[in-house]
């Protein structure tokens, strides 16, 4: 939606339908008290002009008043005062249940969608648009609830109080119709001039929350480049045009609140000039002139509440549209009935497999990237595959492919000779596990980041524990297991991080294990005790890594190596090197790169003995 289009009233109505049939209850018992509001406020106006004519008008010309008549003035304001106040509280708690039910019920199917939606819809859409979906989205949607009841009961009050006036002067009533109907149409103008402008300052806050969100993300990054200048401008020439859209906001309801507000104000004194003349002719009493002029003060503010619901419509349209968008998504999962075999290590296989990206370009155009071009990989059960390849050539979007965190265009992907998309919801997940790249950890101890809130024994915990070569660091942990690893795993290091990543793999007993360059911030010769560990331990599980070490590559016993989204051979480490020219240059890569990592482990190992040498001989010679 363009951000200056306003929304036609007729379609925003139509979502604050959806919303009241989400919470009808709750929204017709707001709705009850507000009339109940409404009926009570013009009664206090019919009250005051009881009471006007029989206690204090006599009073008035008796020159005394009595304790009874004091006593019944009070009785009637004090009792319709009271009806009104319970009217306000039914509405007004009645307003928040109808409300934040609605935007809680949008807010959970939203980030409930986000779990169904493919990776590949991840891929498209930022970390920050997402937070602005389920949160400031959602509110401004639905934050009409709070008004909406206000100015139905509004309606009815009106009604009433137009009833009233013309039952106790017709010419006086005249006014009040006069009053009322100018009042309404300043509100429409106000909510035409108001809305494209609500619109934008609410597509800007959208904006300001997904480039504030992406800064923070990127703390790191930004600092150790020195871009903190850069990206300050960035969220600066952002949220300045917030501002400004918000400053156009204000001037605009600085302009129209002044004649709004006069309008109620004019009408009492035309009622006032009016009535008196009509006193002093004798053909109208006093009370009847009170009446009218209570009447038309105390029903010009919740009148406002009209424009009220009419001044939030725009942000309504506006966060429904980004809300729906997310809610209608395509692309989700669609799942078959079939159960996968729960014994033994898996056999995957991908047949004949084109998968490509989506990508939109700066302009918003979108184009589509083969990143896989006809592969076929046969990854036998118990066995353990190394895919190799260089960078950007496909490796991870195989082992998406594998698990299905996405489908591809073309070609069948199996486990156990099941294609992955007629396996039930969950299938695939509860035989196979991945650890990929960028391992995450919750904000929580170690125990629940390997368990995930499964059901495990401290004793199966502490077992994948020492397959991942954890249990050194754990144990040492001032809580051990209990330990709180801090957001993201904040205090732990990104070997100790990986470690518990593939902890929480290994507990699973998964039938199949995808690693993906998991093991990339452990030390090589831990790297091997995880992976040899894996084999003992683990007869029942096939193991496709992504391999980057030359110590990964050899302990498997099949390798698979891809350039450009395509296998160009597979066969062992020897097979490949002698007859794959690439394959060949990439482990000569991999292999000097390792060889240079332990030279400068030596160098420094022998600086270390050395100063240690020159340390003791130093206090030999004291
Ligand atoms: N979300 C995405 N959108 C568009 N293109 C993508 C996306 N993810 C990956 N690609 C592209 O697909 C190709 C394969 O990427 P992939 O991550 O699978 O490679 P890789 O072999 O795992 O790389 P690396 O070794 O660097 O991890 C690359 O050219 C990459 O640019």
């Amino acid at each position: 939606m363009s951000v200056d289009a306003a929304p036609s009233l007729r379609r925003s109505l139509g979502i604050v339908g959806v919303g009241i049939r989400r919470e009808p209850r709750w929204f017709g018992l707001a709705v009850a008290g507000s009339a109940l509001y409404g009926v009570m406020t013009v009664l206090t106006a019919w009250a005051i002009g009881k009471v006007t004519r029989e206690q204090i008008q006599p009073a008035v010309e008796a020159g005394t008043v009595t304790a009874a008549q004091l006593w019944t003035i009070f009785g009637w304001v004090a009792g319709v005062v009271v009806v009104n106040v319970v009217g306000v509280v039914i509405r007004r708690v009645a307003a928040g249940y109808t409300m934040y039910n609605v935007a809680a019920g949008y807010r959970r199917e939203v980030t409930r969608q986000y779990l169904r939606l493919p990776l590949s819809w991840h891929h498209r859409h930022p970390s920050g648009q997402l937070l602005s979906n389920a949160n400031a989205d959602v509110e401004a949607t639905w934050n009409v609830f709070a008004p909406l009841p206000m100015a139905l009961g509004v309606i009815i009050m009106l009604v009433a109080g137009i009833v009233q006036m013309v039952l106790v002067d017709p010419v006086m009533a005249i006014i009040g119709l006069t009053v009322f109907p100018a009042l309404f149409l300043a509100n429409m103008v106000f909510q035409r001039a108001m809305s494209p402008r609500v619109s934008r300052a609410q597509q800007l806050r959208a904006e300001v929350s997904e480039v504030a969100h992406e800064s923070f993300e990127a703390a790191l990054i930004v600092k150790s480049m020195g871009r903190e200048d850069q990206e300050a401008a960035r969220f600066e020439e952002v949220t300045r045009r917030l501002q400004a859209a918000n400053v156009e906001v204000g001037r605009t309801r600085g302009t129209f609140d002044p004649v709004i507000e006069s309008i109620p104000t004019l009408g009492t004194l035309a009622v006032l000039v009016v009535g008196a003349h009509q006193v002093a002719n004798g053909a109208l009493e006093p009370a009847a002139v009170v009446q009218v002029a209570y009447l038309i003060s105390v029903l010009a503010f919740p009148v406002r509440a009209l424009g009220w619901v009419l001044g939030e419509l725009p942000r309504t349209v506006v966060g429904w549209d980004r809300v729906d968008a997310v809610l209608k998504a395509r692309g989700e999962l669609t799942f078959g009935d079939q159960e996968l075999p729960r014994t033994g290590a898996a056999r995957s296989s991908l047949a004949n497999v084109d998968y490509s990206y989506d990508i939109v370009d700066e302009h918003g155009v979108e184009s589509k990237f083969q990143a896989i071009h006809d592969v076929s990989i046969e990854v036998p059960a118990g066995s353990t595959v190394a895919l190799v390849g260089p960078t950007g050539s496909g490796k991870s979007t195989l082992t998406n492919l594998t698990l299905r965190l996405v489908d591809p265009d073309r070609g069948d992907v199996t486990l156990d000779g099941t294609d992955l998309r007629d396996v039930v919801r969950g299938g695939v997940s509860s035989v196979a596990a991945l650890v990929p790249q960028q391992t995450f950890m919750f904000d929580d101890t170690v125990r629940g980041n390997i368990t995930l809130g499964a059901d495990h024994t401290d004793d199966e915990v502490w077992a994948a524990i020492e397959v991942a070569q954890a249990a050194g660091f754990v144990s040492a942990l001032p809580a051990g297991l209990d330990t709180r690893v801090g957001e993201r795993g904040a205090s732990l290091s990104g070997g100790q991080r990986q470690r518990i990543a593939l902890a929480r793999a290994i507990i699973r007993r998964p039938q199949l294990l995808v690693l993906d360059d998991a093991t990339s911030a452990v030390d090589p010769a831990v790297e091997q005790a995880i992976l040899a560990g894996l084999r003992r331990s683990s007869s029942g599980t096939t193991v496709l890594v992504v391999a980057y070490r030359m110590s990964t590559i050899t302990l498997a016993d099949e390798i698979v190596y891809v350039e450009l989204g395509r296998v160009v051979d597979h066969g062992t480490h020897r097979e490949l090197q002698e007859r794959c020219e690439g394959y060949e240059h990439l482990v000569t890569a991999y292999a000097r790169e390792a060889a240079e990592r332990a030279a400068v482990i030596a160098d420094e190992e022998a600086a270390l003995a050395a100063d240690v040498d020159s340390a003791e001989e130093g206090v030999d010679a004291r």
